[in-house]
């Protein structure tokens, strides 16, 4: 079960405070949304989490531990766009996240460890939605799928915190309805704390257990660099929403909060079986 605590954490670029004493404590498997104006720093924030980022002051412990130097497998994201890569198939590109894990020099394997993966690989492409585009490259695929696959590819790795940028942003309203359904589902199902960067606040209130709105406190133009983001609003959602439980490293059925939609059974609008590409 992983926390993560972030203490008096200060983000300055050159003269420009970004961020400024921030304090937040996470609990596991929450869903958290962080919202704000553009510009406050909520995408530092997720690169700070990320370790794309290094503080300026304060620190962040991730259960307990000063957060690793380095981007590793115990934190998976997911941006707005170009998430997968474009000269992998979809199957390549969720098997891929696999071996970079297992073989990060060769990022191959190999013989029955290969067949497992690929196995694995299949079902949560299944599971995602995407049967029957196994094969194809993203370039085929709708925005929706291409979400779709870079979800599947993150949650390969097992990640432990799940980091998403405006991950649904670029998609059309109803595609973003089925999505959501699916992260839902996902976030029910694997055992992982997730931490939105969104401009939607109704897809905050979708997904999140809690809305953290970052905002400076002063935004004259010349006091834009000498004051950072602070914690403008710290709202928990309610009812309270919360995640199923996961079984012996397998994906577990997921277990819908009380106010979760229902998750629909049906192919979604960017189905692989309602595509022509
Ligand atoms: N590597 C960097 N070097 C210098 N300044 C940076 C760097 N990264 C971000 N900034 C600055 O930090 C501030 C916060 O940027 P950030 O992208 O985190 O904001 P944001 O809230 O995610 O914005 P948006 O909602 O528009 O994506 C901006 O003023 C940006 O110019």
């Amino acid at each position: 079960m992983t926390t993560i605590a972030v203490r008096h954490l200060w983000k300055e670029y050159g003269d420009q405070i970004v961020l400024e004493d921030i304090s937040l404590d996470f609990a596991p498997r929450s869903f958290i949304a962080l919202v704000g104006p553009s510009g406050c720093g909520k995408t530092t924030f997720l690169r700070i989490l990320l370790s794309e980022e290094t503080v300026t002051r304060g620190e962040v412990l991730i259960d307990g531990r000063p957060i690793a130097r380095e981007p590793g497998a115990d934190r998976g994201v997911v941006f707005q766009r170009y998430s997968v890569f474009p000269h992998l198939t979809v199957l390549g590109n969720v098997v891929l996240a696999a071996e970079m894990e297992e073989a990060p020099f060769t990022g191959r394997l190999f013989g029955a460890r290969r067949r497992q993966v690929e196995e694995e690989a299949r079902a949560l492409i299944a599971e995602v939605g995407l049967k029957g585009a196994e094969d194809k490259y993203p370039a085929a695929l709708s925005g929706g799928m291409q979400q779709r696959l870079a979800l599947a590819q993150a949650i390969m790795r097992r990640p432990k915190i799940l980091l998403l940028d405006e991950p649904f942003g670029a998609l059309d309203p109803g595609i973003r309805t089925d999505i959501h359904q699916l992260m839902l589902k996902l976030w029910n199902s694997c055992e992982m704390t997730v931490v939105m960067v969104t401009h939607d606040l109704k897809e905050a209130f979708t997904l999140a257990t809690r809305i953290i709105a970052f905002e400076r406190r002063r935004n004259r133009p010349e006091e834009k660099a000498r004051y950072g983001a602070t914690i403008a609003k710290d709202i928990e959602v309610w009812p309270k929403r919360i995640a199923g439980t996961r079984i012996a490293g397998k994906t577990s059925t997921p277990i819908p909060g009380r106010d979760d939609p229902a998750i629909p059974s049906g192919p979604g609008r960017d189905d692989p079986a309602l595509q022509t590409a």
